[in-house]
Parts: structure tokens; sequence; C-alpha cells
């Protein structure tokens, strides 16, 4: 149980290596992404996101972040092309935010962070049997990272902050159904594209990761609703608000970065 793994007074990243040694591993994420110098590779075709069969089951507070879980059974959402030989399932998604006024983004491009960073999390059903394999595989998850910037209200964003007063307590879940994140994507998929690894422990090193380029726009009044969620559990007498829940970027080690364009 790493409950306050962020909080960086309880046990936040910089101890996180004494429990996974991985975590100073050659492809962590997140990582800063330079723009000037990352390859423009031709060869990087656009990706697809199938997200219209998609079926969410729930939102849950998992102590780290709230997370909108799908279900998984076959095909009917993935993310395919760019940086992938196959089709990845639509898993789940989750954000990572800052404090009040500050930024939280966990990928920042040319050292600015953003406020907040949404995942979109998937899996290599064609290679793998289960996500718990995948997600210790080289090559088993793709995670599509979207930044949030502040600014007007975010039309459908509302859909998951009016839901998180009932997730607020760590170990909370309820009833999520029918929301398509296709609500949530900028207009443009451009993408960064690098492999890397999850943010949070284990740290496993078993994503592709593909990063949009272009923000979506969401209120300061949005975003301040995610900051009603607790990292501690109903029964915990002691509330620590959920805020911060950000990895900082880590070492490059010699990777490349590519562009679609
Ligand atoms: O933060 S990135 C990330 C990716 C996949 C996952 O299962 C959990 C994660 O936290
Ligand atoms: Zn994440």
């Amino acid at each position: 149980d790493f409950s306050h793994s962020f909080c960086l007074v309880c046990q936040g990243p910089p101890v996180w290596h004494k429990n996974y040694p991985v975590a100073q591993g050659n492809r962590q994420s997140p990582i800063d992404i330079i723009p000037h110098q990352t390859s423009h590779d031709p060869g990087l075709g656009p990706i697809t996101l199938n997200y219209d069969q998609c079926t969410s089951i729930n939102i849950t507070n998992n102590g780290h972040s709230v997370v909108v879980e799908f279900e998984d059974p076959d095909d009917r959402s993935v993310i395919l092309g760019g940086p992938l030989d196959n089709p990845y399932r639509l898993k789940q998604f989750h954000f990572h935010w800052g404090g009040k006024g500050c930024h939280g983004s966990e990928h920042t491009v040319s050292g600015n962070s953003y406020a907040s960073e949404l995942h979109l999390v998937h899996w290599n059903a064609v290679k793998y049997k289960t996500f718990g394999e995948a997600a210790t595989a080289p090559d088993g998850l793709a995670v599509l990272g979207i930044f949030l910037e502040t600014g007007d209200d975010h039309r459908w964003l509302h859909m998951i902050t009016d839901a998180l007063y009932m997730v607020k307590f760590k170990g909370s879940v309820t009833d999520f159904k029918a929301f398509n994140p296709k609500c949530l994507l900028p207009s443009s998929l451009h993408y960064w594209t690098y492999l890397g690894s999850l943010t949070t422990p284990p740290l496993h090193e078993s994503v592709i990761w593909i990063v949009l380029k272009e923000p979506i726009i969401v209120s300061e009044k949005q975003l301040g609703k995610f900051r009603m969620l607790l990292f501690t559990g109903e029964e915990e007498d002691e509330r620590i608000r959920m805020e911060n829940n950000f990895r900082p970027p880590q070492p490059l080690k010699g990777r490349k970065v590519r562009s679609s364009n």
C-alpha cells in the first residue's frame, strides 16, 4: 500500500527507489520534452482512437488519483497507429494535478508544466492475456497523455467533476456508465512519443508514451474540484487533501523522443 505515496511529507517520489529500485532505471517517466530536440520521423503515422463503443464502468479514488475504469473484454475501444504495432485496449483513465495555483502536469515541455495531465491507459491484448501481464512487458502499455491548461470551463469535464464528491475518500468507488473520453480530446492529435514507464509505483518500464502537443482548456474552478478529493480513507482521522499527485521529470538516459509532425 503506497497511499500518501505522493505527499512529499510522507512517502513521496524521492523515496520510491527504496521499495522500487526501477525508479532509477533507464526508461522512467515522466520526462521534460524539448520540442526542437525531438526527431521528426516521417514513418510515424497518425494515431487513431476508436472509442465509439467504449463502456465505462465506474469512477474510483485509489489513494493516488481518481480513475475511470472501462470494460475491456474485446477491442471495443482501442488506440492504434502511430508508434504502435498492435491495437491497444482502453483500460482506464486518470489525472495528475497540482495544488491551488500550482501546476501539476507530469510531462513538461521545455521546462514548462501545465496545470494538470490526463492519462488514458491502454494495454496490448494481442500479445498479452491480461492487463497485469501487459503492465510488466516492455511493449505492454500505451498511455495517451493530454495536458490540461486553465482558461474557460471545459464543456464536458463537469461530467467527471460532478461525480468527484462521491469518491472523496481513498478506496471509494461509484458507478460511472456511458462516459466516452473522446469528449476530452483536443482538436489536433499531433504527438510526441517515447519509451517510458508508469509514473506511480510499481513504476514498471512498460509504457509506450504518446503525449499530445495540444492541451485541452479547463477552468480553475473545475480543476479545484479535483483538490477536494483526499489521499486518506474515510476511517482515518487525519484528512490529507489529494493534490500535487505528479511525479517530476526523470532523466532521459539517452532516449529519443519522436514527433509525429
Ligand atoms: O501515471 S501513469 C500510469 C499508467 C498506467 C497505470 O496503470 C497507472 C499509471 O499511474
Ligand atoms: Zn498517470
